[in-house]
């Protein structure tokens, strides 16, 4: 199996020694799981090479014959600005390092530093690079607002400008071998997303999807992990874990807000080694599969009471995603609508029914708590029982009172602000009474019958009003 590369530009290491070379190469890939490494050893080849190959970070040695390291740097610098360069001495000068820093070096490590030092700072630049080729990428589809691959999104209908922005990031960042976070309530898509990050990662493994709610930490580890034979009673076969399921591919863990403390910490040790060891074995695995999770929860204020390790929840939002409620983007209601409807007679077997008119207008004054899987379930559902060439709305709107009644009162509906507190001078009983009679007629495209419902009132109470009102 070819192994994945990482970073996914080159790092380029130039040393006249070949024998340090040969150690850095080694230090690199051991302690940082930095694979895409060139090495050269005559310093007058850099320009060439840094003109054939993709390099995003070079590690230049400072004294070599020919052309010394701080001459190979000004020319970078000028040449190809975008590349990282880290100087690496054989001495501690102060002078010489401010001056590399003034030519515009990412860091000036010595050679005799701790291995931690060097490779830190080598993760650092790379994540630099990463970034700032992430954000140039997405500026530029922000401003051209178009999609490379298309394609990827199409299970996702939407015609929400915030969607597309969200599209438009996640191509951005697709390929990064850094860990994904989408957020968003319950019911949006987010693991349509995953779907679509997995496709344009061009990982060619498989998107493998846990569910980590209600793990306890052995089941967790686990399911992760997996086991060697008689790793514990009853552990009659070896497992493959999870995590090597998805090599190659991506691995999504899904409601990763309810992950308890101690799977935190393994999630965490993961991420950072890249290693995991299956339960009963000595020998590490190596992690090498993309991470994506998803969480409903507000994973920021659970990190504010405890309940989520900082150091974790800082690593998993290094790209991160919210995806709006469905009632942020009711312009994608009808275009859902639409959708479902074709695909719950397709799965029924049933010709598309006509949906009545007023229905999207309708819809569009409720809330969706559950989002877009409780649309798809209200359409799935009048689909299965109507019969007439045009949809009944009876059980639309008995799914959403049913809905309402269930969520009390006080949830049925967002909180919402006295309309009314920001006015000097109130309006009368019955200028407010026409204004919402309005209001209602308009959302419901004339409909007086939703209207009515809109309101709360029987729709003989609403004709008697609107003949008061034009009388
Ligand atoms: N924009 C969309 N276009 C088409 N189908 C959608 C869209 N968004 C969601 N769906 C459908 O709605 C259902 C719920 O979506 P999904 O499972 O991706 O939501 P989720 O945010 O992951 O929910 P949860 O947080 O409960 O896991 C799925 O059947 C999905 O196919």
């Amino acid at each position: 199996m070819t192994e994945t590369l990482y970073p996914d530009f080159g790092v380029l290491l130039v040393d006249d020694e070949p024998d340090w070379l040969g150690s850095l190469t080694l230090t690199l890939e051991t302690a940082g799981g930095i694979n895409n490494i060139t090495t050269c050893s005559d310093s007058r080849q850099v320009l060439s090479i840094l003109e054939e190959k993709r390099i995003g970070l070079v590690m230049l040695d400072l004294t070599m014959p020919h052309l010394s390291g701080e001459e190979v740097l000004a020319q970078i610098a000028e040449r190809y600005p975008d590349t990282a360069v880290i100087i690496l001495s054989g001495l501690n000068q102060l002078e010489t390092a401010v001056r590399c820093m003034r030519l515009g070096a990412f860091d000036y490590c010595v050679k005799t530093d701790e291995e931690e030092r060097i490779v830190g700072s080598v993760l650092r630049a790379i994540r630099m690079v990463e970034m700032r080729s992430e954000f140039q990428e997405m500026s530029s589809r922000l401003i051209s607002r178009e999609l490379s691959h298309p394609e990827a999104f199409s299970a996702i209908v939407t015609g929400d400008r915030s969607m597309l922005d969200v599209f438009a990031y996640i191509e951005a960042v697709a390929k990064s071998p850094q860990p994904l976070l989408i957020t968003g309530e319950s019911g949006v898509g987010k693991e349509l997303i995953a779907q679509a990050v997995h496709r344009l990662s061009g990982c060619r493994g498989k998107l493998v999807t846990v569910n980590v709610a209600g793990l306890d930490d052995t089941v967790f580890a686990d399911t992760l992990f997996g086991h060697v034979r008689g790793a514990y009673t009853g552990a009659d076969q070896a497992r493959r874990g999870m995590v090597e399921e998805a090599s190659d591919g991506t691995l999504f863990l899904d409601e990763i807000g309810d992950l308890s403390i101690p799977s935190q910490v393994k999630l965490l040790r993961l991420l950072q080694e890249r290693e995991y060891y299956p339960l009963g074995c000595d020998l590490p695995k190596r992690l090498k599969a993309r991470i994506i999770v998803a969480t409903h929860q507000n994973l920021s204020a659970k990190e504010g009471e405890g309940k989520f390790r900082r150091d974790l929840y800082y690593r998993l939002r290094t790209h991160r995603v919210q995806i709006p409620a469905l009632r942020e983007r009711r312009g994608d209601i009808p275009l859902l609508l639409d959708h479902f409807l074709a695909e719950a007679a397709e799965a029924l077997g049933k010709k598309k029914p006509t949906p009545p008119k007023g229905l999207a207008q309708f819809l569009s004054t409720y809330s969706f708590p559950g989002n877009v899987r409780e649309l798809k379930a209200m359409v799935f559902d009048a689909v299965s029982v109507h019969r007439d060439r045009m949809l009944s709305m009876d059980s639309f709107v008995k799914a959403v009172e049913s809905a309402q009644a269930e969520a009390g009162p006080s949830t049925a509906a967002p909180p919402r602000q006295n309309p009314f507190s920001g006015f000097d001078e109130l309006p009368t009983f019955s200028d407010a009474a026409a204004f919402l009679v309005q209001e209602a007629l308009a959302r419901a495209n004339g409909n007086q019958t939703l209207a009515a419902r809109l309101l709360g009132i029987s729709q003989p109470a609403l004709s008697k009003r609107l003949k008061m009102m034009h009388s």
